[in-house]
């Protein structure tokens, strides 16, 4: 669809090759970070792209930077999160010093894997340009640790506010570092969408993430670990939980992001709205049950 295979002469058979190889570095017996939540991220970020208001503002290399951070942002992800491997001194966690693990470990498995035979996609852009590509991805991935979640969202507010007043046209980016927070917080959306899309599609998202979050709380009780929140399958509160999520983390995201796009995001926060009442009605049904 964005004609990158000419653009920067892309080819198709180290395409699958490498993508295949992305593909199965995704751990398929993990409910949640598998290759499908890869390819639903991808999906998302490319539909996001698609804003009439973010016509003209990234070039081809931002796009394919972006779609290409999404594809690869959670690969070889181990099913469980940064604060268990740190707790259980992890490999991973000794390899980046406990300084966002998982997303550091993403990063480097899907460099790792451009140089395998074959699979070098970025073998015919010119040195800048991988070198810009590198440093954009790395940059993407890396903003998808949770932990970076406030303080992306806050300049994000900042820079709505200000390109308001400015009155300029809002999305007349200076620098890289303007445009570098738009795609973290973009491809940041797109991995926080789950509560956003259908109902029908959000409800199985949730049951995954949650078998993956009760599984965690398993192997924390079997050693003798502390159960970490929303990860005890007796206690946890589900409807409650997504209450909360989407509340103080998912909506004030995706409220800056819609003001940001104006108008071309509204549906998906009126989707978000929606769901958001949905569970709330459901956790005071389940409440109002357990009361009897
Ligand atoms: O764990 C989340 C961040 N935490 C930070 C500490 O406070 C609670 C939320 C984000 N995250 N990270 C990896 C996967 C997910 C994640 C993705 C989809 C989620 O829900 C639904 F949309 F499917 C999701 O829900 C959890 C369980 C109930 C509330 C949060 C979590
Ligand atoms: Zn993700």
């Amino acid at each position: 669809k964005r004609d990158f295979l000419s653009k920067f002469r892309l080819h198709p058979s180290t395409l699958v090759n490498y993508f295949t190889g992305i593909e199965e570095h995704y751990k398929k017996d993990n409910p949640y970070h598998n290759a499908v939540h890869a390819a639903d991220v991808t999906q998302s970020t490319h539909v996001l792209l698609n804003a009439a208001s973010l016509v003209n503002v990234f070039s081809d290399l931002e796009i394919l930077a972006s779609i290409f951070a999404c594809a690869i942002h959670d690969v070889n992800h181990p099913g469980v999160t940064n604060q268990f491997l740190i707790n259980t001194e992890n490999e991973l966690a000794i390899m980046y010093n406990d300084m966002s693990v998982l997303e550091n470990h993403h990063c480097a498995v899907a460099f790792k894997l451009l140089q395998e035979p074959n699979c070098n996609i970025l073998k015919h852009l010119d040195d800048s340009q991988r070198k810009q590509l590198r440093k954009m991805v790395i940059d993407m991935v890396l903003a998808t640790d949770m932990s970076k979640h406030m303080s992306l969202l806050a300049d994000l507010k900042t820079m709505v506010e200000t390109k308001k007043v400015a009155g300029g046209c809002l999305l007349k980016l200076d620098n890289y570092s303007e445009k570098m927070q738009i795609m973290q917080n973009m491809v940041h959306c797109a991995d926080l969408s789950n509560p956003a899309k259908p109902l029908p599609l959000s409800t199985q998202w949730v049951t995954r993430v949650m078998e993956e979050f009760f599984n965690q709380g398993d192997r924390e009780k079997a050693l003798g670990l502390p159960v970490s929140p929303m990860c005890c399958r007796e206690t946890a509160n589900i409807e409650k939980s997504q209450v909360s999520f989407i509340d103080f983390i998912v909506h004030p995201l995706w409220e800056a992001w819609t003001e940001l796009v104006h108008p071309d995001a509204e549906h998906i926060l009126s989707t978000l709205e929606q769901n958001r009442d949905h569970y709330s009605e459901l956790s005071a049904t389940r409440e109002a049950e357990e009361q009897q």
